[in-house]
């Protein structure tokens, strides 16, 4: 997969180079480019933003540096993109989304500042691509940067050879729509608190059961939604005895 990141500070996105991310680009399973929006400007000002029109605060990302920005980078390479517009206005993010996007053979993310990037850049493109416009959640970041670092290792992991473990990835919060249960490891007393019993029974069946009652107690408690979105065969006679 080809990652291509637009961004007026290309700096925020060097933690794609680290670790789990990082080996994955090394190894030849993720290609990501980081591109410096202010590259196709050519004013000495290297102006991107102007005043909103009707007025309003802050500024807005001006739509021809974004145009030119956007034709060369999808230019320099023939593979079907998306383009992902993080913004607080857009749609979820979420695992399925994850998912959809790990199916893709390249991503393009234009990350906005200022108040966001003019709507004709993504009415532009969305003419002639899929265009989505993603949030990452319910609260107003400063800009798409860190959304675009949340989405690529969310998206990242779940490439065949990027995690160490595909079973978890497989098997991680969500695969089954509900949320994690609590994880232990040793020791087996920590400061007067100890591993649950039935974790070192060795009772395959009576652990598979605990978990699943530990995950269906703290999706009840924490994510109500979730429970009410799962189909209606999801839950069996003896989750709904809990
Ligand atoms: N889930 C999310 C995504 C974002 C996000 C993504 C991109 C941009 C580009 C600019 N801003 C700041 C901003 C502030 C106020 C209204 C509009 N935008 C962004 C914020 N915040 N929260």
């Amino acid at each position: 997969m080809r990652i291509d990141v637009v961004t007026i500070f290309p700096g925020y996105l060097a933690p794609l180079r680290e670790a789990l991310l990082g080996r994955a680009v090394g190894t030849g399973l993720l290609d990501i480019a980081v591109h410096d929006l202010r590259d196709w400007t050519h004013d000495v000002h290297q102006a991107v933003d102007d005043a909103p029109y009707g007025g309003g605060p802050g500024m807005v990302m001006r739509p021809h540096v974004w145009g030119e920005a956007l034709d060369d980078v999808l230019a320099a390479d023939p593979r079907p993109a998306r383009l992902v517009v993080p913004t607080p206005a857009g749609r979820p993010f979420t695992q399925a989304a994850a998912h959809a996007y790990a199916a893709q053979e390249r991503l393009v993310f234009a990350c906005g500042r200022y108040e966001g990037i003019d709507q004709r850049v993504v009415d532009h493109y969305a003419a002639s691509m899929p265009v989505d416009e993603i949030s990452i959640g319910d609260y107003v970041l400063v800009g798409g940067e860190v959304a675009v670092l949340v989405v690529v290792e969310a998206v990242a992991r779940l490439l065949p050879g990027v995690l160490g473990n595909p079973r978890s990835a497989a098997e991680d919060s969500f695969s089954d729509g509900l949320l994690e249960g609590p994880a232990y490891t040793r020791p087996e007393v920590w400061r007067g608190h100890a591993v649950p019993e039935v974790l070192r029974s060795g009772n395959h069946g009576a652990i598979a059961r605990w978990r699943r009652d530990r995950a269906l107690e703290r999706t009840a408690e924490r994510r109500p939604d979730l429970i009410a979105a799962l189909p209606p065969d999801a839950l069996d006679e003896a989750d709904r005895a809990l």
